[in-house]
């Protein structure tokens, strides 16, 4: 993979209106920082979709600046700034005439690539998403399946190494099972890639899952919290954030929380079920539960550093806010 490129982005009192009287967004603005991943949830019609689309300018911004790294985009060549920012939606788009190579090669092709280097560079990208040039790259997108076509979007969106990548909804048309994996094979991709990337999705769990950051948004955009998934968690900034990310948020605490070395006790004699120390405290629990000792022991390579009971567990959570 090439040397990872990424851009911060900016808004700075956005607003959007449709047709003279829609107010779509109104005054957003958002710091995202480059090679963060930053989820955009708020129920249906708040703007979520609307803000996406005039990051690339699929849509033109009412009021206020956008700017990708130095440039301000609407000062920048549309057809030429889409070039620079991969898009995935919900039902990928691909041309449905044209391979999956040639599919994952358009914006390389449009740049002007030699077919080699186009060729090497589908391979690649196919490669990075879980799916193997031979078996796929002549295949045409209604011989895949929707979890696959959905992979080769990604792999599209990342084939002219763009420095932000926006994506709408991309694993909401495929069923729990590939999504959970699809959001996985994800989380991995971005590891490689380090990309700058704005997810809109009205999925909290897939927010606390994937993103770096989290910006809740309700009625026209507005902006009620922007945070970390456990910062979100632990302290909602209002009656709104809360509900929305639900009742169960204590418990959705114990997946975005690591297990600390700081906070771990003697080993007490037994036979305890075990957890990495890159443990979060979901596994930890869950590790505890499945047990019949009440403690988990938790471990750093071949070394057993302590142990964690259900207070130890408890009391961890909380200490985490307070780091
Ligand atoms: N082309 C359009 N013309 C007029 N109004 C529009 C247009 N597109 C969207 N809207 C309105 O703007 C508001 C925001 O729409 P948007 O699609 O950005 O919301 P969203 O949060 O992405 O919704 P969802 O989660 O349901 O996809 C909605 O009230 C919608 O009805």
């Amino acid at each position: 993979m090439s040397a990872a490129t990424a851009a911060p982005i900016r808004l700075d009192g956005v607003s959007k209106v449709y047709d003279g009287d829609v107010v779509a967004v109104e005054n957003l603005s958002l710091d995202i920082t480059a090679g963060e991943l930053v989820a955009l949830v708020g129920p249906s019609g708040c703007g979520k979709s609307t803000v996406l689309r005039m990051i690339n300018r699929l849509l033109e911004p009412s009021g206020g600046a956008i700017h990708v790294g130095d440039r301000d985009v609407m000062a920048t060549d549309p057809v030429l700034l889409r070039r620079t920012i991969g898009y995935v939606i919900q039902h990928v788009g691909l041309f449905p005439h044209q391979t999956i190579s040639a599919n994952v090669g358009t914006v390389p092709r449009l740049l002007g690539w030699s077919k080699r280097r186009v060729a090497d560079r589908v391979a690649e990208l196919l490669e990075l998403v879980g799916l193997d040039v031979e078996t796929f790259g002549e295949r045409y997108p209604h011989q895949l399946s929707g979890g696959q076509r959905q992979r080769v979007g990604v792999a599209r969106a990342l084939a002219a190494d763009p420095v932000v990548l926006l994506m709408d909804e991309p694993f909401s048309a495929v069923d729990p099972i590939a999504r959970g994996r699809l959001q996985e094979e994800f989380l991995r991709l971005q590891a490689d890639v380090g990309k700058t990337i704005v997810f809109v999705t009205h999925d909290v769990d897939e927010a606390i899952r994937l993103g770096d950051k989290i910006a809740v948004l309700s009625q026209h955009a507005t902006l009620e919290q922007y945070g970390t998934p456990a910062q979100i968690l632990a302290e909602p900034a209002s009656p709104f954030v809360a509900d929305f990310v639900g009742s169960d948020r204590g418990v959705k605490r114990l997946s975005v929380t690591s297990v600390s070395a700081d906070e771990l006790v003697e080993v007490p004699p037994g036979n305890h079920p075990e957890v990495p120390l890159t443990a979060t405290l979901r596994e930890a629990l869950s590790a505890l539960l499945d047990g019949d000792t009440g403690f988990v022991a938790v471990r750093d390579g071949d070394r057993t550093l302590g142990a964690l009971g259900t207070e130890d567990i408890y009391r961890t959570l909380h200490a985490d806010v307070e780091r």
